[in-house]
């Protein structure tokens, strides 16, 4: 460890002895606990959310939802079951200061909530969140009778001047650059007068299974939702104007973040389970199971959760991550490691989220030795034997936890600012020392 600031300190990742042969219970997903606070804020009652993560992401949508008024409990240990969150939503109000961190979930969720809150709702970030696409939900909103002060740049920081209401009715948005407009604006649909009428506009849509978390969750709320997926018009959503009830909801572990430790088991030639993995989610982690399976493992789910074994070999892969693009720098890790060619596609998009994710992995894949180029919707990836090196992760989680799953294999990979997976995953350095079977020892970043 050459420096100790967060941002720059250096994680030696640990290397695998041997097959790996673990129990690693996954915290609960940052997507489905940030919908379900939004959605408790909106309820006409008290709700529970049991089990949520406690991360970067979501600790920001709590204190955003707090600073407009709702009031949010968090209760440890209720009875065994672990942590619990009791939400009791209230009139929503600014004057209000709201930090987006870089939470996509958090700056294109919340500006709808700020609309219907009664008085000015400020927004601010990092810097990253600056860059990141908003246009389409603030020119929805307008459209569906808000006031923004933007300063005209289509992105943050930004001011929501709540009316109190919001008219609603029909709106048209292109969300080719992310799915989380579509699910920002039918998560406060059932709260506008008029409810909702959406038309996605774009080329493409990215995403769809946090689409489909989002309808499925409005649902569970009590929201009338017609949706293209229950062979509506495409490209269209409708949501009636309601109220919504409150819920007593237990989060699923989040399966996007189970992925390096299933890559483990791939990359080792290992066995991992991960308890409480769900029958049937709207996650798109579940995708793990047909993903890594083509790249060489085998997986079971029973009872005591997925099992994913290795067989020792690791097989290229040519896939659309059109739908599953949060899964690509794990992917693109196992691809590093594999003995043939990987193409991995329909994920341009992945150029504005946390970092520029395909460049990112390019330069750090080869600047460990490896052969990578970006193509234009993706990755192409070919073998090549890597070396040690600082692997850099641009305060991006999931670059962090795909350098761990290629230090598994490769002596000398040390992790730059591993503590950034605290957006979604704090516990990730003891959980993944625990799963290795090594004590937890210095060299956090
Ligand atoms: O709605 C959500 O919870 C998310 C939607 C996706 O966003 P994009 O559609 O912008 O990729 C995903 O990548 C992100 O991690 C979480
Ligand atoms: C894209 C991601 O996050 P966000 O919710 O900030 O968009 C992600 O977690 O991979």
């Amino acid at each position: 460890m050459t420096d100790s600031s967060p941002h720059t300190a250096l994680w030696p990742a640990p290397v695998a002895s041997g097959p790996v042969d673990a129990t690693v219970t996954v915290p609960g997903s940052k997507s489905v606990t940030n919908r379900a606070l939004v959605l408790a804020a909106h309820a006409s009652e008290p709700g529970w959310i049991r089990r949520p993560l406690r991360s970067r992401d979501t600790v920001l949508m709590a204190d955003a939802l707090r600073a407009m008024g709702v009031q949010i409990d968090e209760q440890v240990n209720t009875g065994g079951g672990g942590e619990a969150w009791r939400v009791i939503p209230a009139g929503l109000h600014g004057p209000a200061r709201i930090d987006v961190g870089n939470a996509g979930t958090v700056m294109r969720f919340l500006p709808p909530v700020a609309a219907l809150a009664d008085g000015p709702v400020r927004f601010e970030g990092d810097p990253r969140a600056y860059e990141r696409p908003l246009q389409g939900v603030i020119d929805a909103l307008r459209t569906l009778g808000a006031r923004i002060d933007d300063e005209g740049r289509g992105a943050l920081p930004l001011t929501v001047q709540g009316a109190g209401s919001l008219s609603g009715g029909p709106v048209e948005v292109d969300a080719s650059s992310s799915s989380q407009f579509v699910s920002a604006l039918l998560l406060s649909g059932p709260r506008f007068n008029q409810g909702l009428e959406l038309r996605h506009t774009g080329r493409t849509l990215p995403s769809l299974p946090h689409i489909r978390m989002t309808i499925d969750m409005l649902r569970v709320a009590g929201a009338k939702v017609d949706a293209p997926q229950d062979g509506g018009e495409p490209n269209v959503w409708r949501v009636a104007p309601s109220a919504l009830l409150g819920r007593d909801l237990t989060v699923e572990p989040d399966l996007s973040n189970a992925a390096p430790f299933l890559a483990a088991a791939l990359v080792t030639g290992g066995r991992v389970t991960v308890p409480d993995w769900p029958e049937r989610t709207t996650q798109p982690g579940d995708a793990l199971r047909e993903i890594f399976t083509r790249m060489g493992g085998t997986c079971e789910l029973t009872e005591q959760g997925l099992t994913f074994t290795g067989t020792g070999r690791i097989l290229g892969l040519t896939a659309d991550l059109h739908e599953v693009g949060e899964l690509t720098p794990v992917i693109a890790a196992v691809a590093a490691l594999a003995e043939s060619e990987s193409v991995l596609s329909g994920v341009a998009h992945l150029r504005l989220h946390e970092t520029d994710r395909l460049a990112a992995l390019v330069t750090e894949i080869n600047g460990l030795g490896g052969d990578a180029i970006e193509t234009e919707d993706g990755l192409r990836i070919r073998p090549r034997a890597l070396r040690g090196g600082v692997f850099h992760t641009y305060e991006d989680h999931r670059l962090a936890t795909a350098a761990a799953v290629l230090g598994l294999a490769v002596p000398g990979v040390q992790v730059e600012n591993v503590a950034t997976t605290a957006k979604t995953l704090p516990e990730f350095p003891e959980l993944w020392t625990e799963m290795l079977g090594t004590p937890v020892t210095a060299g956090r970043g």
